[in-house]
């Protein structure tokens, strides 16, 4: 735990509203300024008090040594709960660590493993879809890819019957919370508003889908491997206890909105910049066709794909999909030698530490070279960290670790990307997750992978 002293800075704002303006016209550019102030800065969001802390030994405080004393922020929870229930997203204290206990074990790297011949065949479908010369929106085909992986390691038997509605389904439910994130003042979720409305029936849909499943698994005794039965089957190491069908439903649909399009955007970043940048697409290319030799890539093949992870990693670095994490205290805090009100928001964002120059070198470079075995990173903990850290860390970490760089070799043996015209900017467009603004269109250009493995 940190006992300095570190520097904390005030940013005035308007007298009402303090710097919500700022915040919600340019949300990026407010971070990274703030980041760059002082280790604390400190704001107002409308009536909110909120601080944002940006130096490696206080986000450690943050979401580890002081996490004790710090809960969910209730905005954010109260949203997600309207559409996901109470599931690990939005459970807290003994009802959450009996539900990450529960679950942690069922996305473990070895588990993980069992999903990776299914990752890389749905990649391979995309590739036989996919045509020379295609102009794609390349972010809408990397959800429907993510989103057919999820669906598949959470039904496993009976996905292809339910990829279609819950294709359907998820993204609207997700643009819904999103817009009630953005929004100043919040509607309540009593008055039965066309958006409430909706939001309701999409989440009874997939609610329905997921009940009926689970009914199945129970009627048959079912003893797969898929997610869903792993939820069904799991009891409480410590007490024994199963997870109701309300709390897997909750679960579910949590790994679904956790787990879906955060994959597919870091997805979408590693293509653009491969579009952008022939030596580092050479060298990828080099590694897959050498290791590969245009078979199919399998779990096994991870570990000697160094460079395909490196070049993932690096789009976690510049585009964390979860360019924001935030907690609230319940009651007053010490951070970094100051004195934090109850009900005050914490904020830490990724987005402006990866990019912070005192922490990187020319930060908006992208150089896959960082990640490199050898490479003297002066590695501090919390100077990088995609995917947050302490109790609360992504629990589908490895998934996304496996998934990534096998959909990347699996299809970068078969296309390249290309602008679509030379000076074609990324706009990044911070909602709940960090999306490009308007889809990522890239022309598609088919390629054949040297025959020869290594
Ligand atoms: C590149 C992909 C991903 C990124 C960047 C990412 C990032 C994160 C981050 C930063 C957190 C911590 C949030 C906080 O501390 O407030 C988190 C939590 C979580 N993630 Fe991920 N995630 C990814 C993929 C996934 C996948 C594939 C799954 C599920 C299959 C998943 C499920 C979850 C869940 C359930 C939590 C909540 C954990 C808890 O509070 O105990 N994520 N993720």
């Amino acid at each position: 735990m940190s006992t300095a002293t570190y520097t904390l800075v005030e940013r005035k704002g308007h007298w009402l509203t303090g710097c919500l303006r700022a915040f919600r016209e340019d949300r990026l550019g407010f971070l990274v300024e703030s980041a760059r102030i002082a280790p604390i800065v400190g704001f107002r969001l409308g009536h909110r008090r909120v601080y944002l802390v940006s130096h490696p030994d206080l986000i450690r405080d943050l979401l580890v040594t002081k996490h004790r004393h710090l809960a969910r922020d209730p905005l954010v929870r109260r949203i997600l709960e309207k559409t996901l229930g109470v599931g690990l997203l939005t459970s807290e204290g003994e009802a959450w660590k009996r539900h990450r206990r529960m679950i942690a074990p069922a996305l473990h790297r070895q588990q993980v493993r069992g999903y990776a011949d299914s990752m890389a065949r749905h990649a391979l479908a995309l590739n036989e879809r996919w045509h020379d010369g295609q102009e794609a929106d390349v972010e809408q085909e990397m959800d429907g890819l993510t989103l057919s992986i999820v669906t598949e390691a959470l039904f496993r038997v009976d996905s292809t019957a339910r990829t279609a509605t819950v294709a359907a389904t998820v993204p609207a439910l997700q643009a819904i919370a999103t817009r009630q994130f953005d929004r100043l003042l919040q509607i309540p979720d009593w008055l039965p508003t066309p958006e409430h409305r909706r939001q309701r029936a999409l989440s009874d849909t997939l609610g329905r889908i997921v009940s009926e499943a689970i009914h199945r698994r129970r009627a048959s005794g079912a003893d797969g491997d898929d997610l869903l039965t792993l939820m069904v089957n799991m009891t409480d190491p410590d007490t024994g206890a199963r997870l109701s069908d309300e709390e897997i439903r909750a679960e579910v649909l949590t790994l679904y909105l956790a787990g879906d399009d955060t994959t597919a955007l870091t997805l979408t970043y590693v293509w653009y910049h491969l579009a952008r940048q022939p030596e580092i697409t050479a060298r990828f290319h080099a590694e897959i066709d050498a290791v590969l030799g245009g078979r199919p890539p399998g779990f096994d093949d991870l570990e000697r794909l160094p460079y395909t992870r490196m070049v993932f990693k690096e789009a976690l670095r510049l585009f964390p999909a979860a360019y924001l994490l935030m907690r609230a205290t319940a009651e007053p805090l010490d951070i970094g030698g100051h004195h934090i009100p109850a009900k005050s928001v914490l904020m830490t964002s990724p987005y402006a530490m990866h990019r912070h120059p005192e922490l990187w070198e020319d930060p908006e470079r992208f150089d896959p070279e960082r990640f490199a075995e050898n490479a003297d990173l002066g590695w501090q903990k919390f100077k990088y960290f995609p995917f947050g850290g302490g109790p609360h860390i992504c629990i589908g970490n490895q998934f996304a670790l496996v998934e990534g760089p096998l959909i990347l070799a699996t299809i970068g043996q078969r296309y390249r990307f290309e602008l679509l015209h030379p000076n074609q900017q990324l706009e990044l467009e911070p909602q709940i997750t960090l999306g490009p603004k308007g889809g990522m269109p890239l022309r598609l250009r088919r390629r054949t992978p040297a025959r020869e493995a290594a």
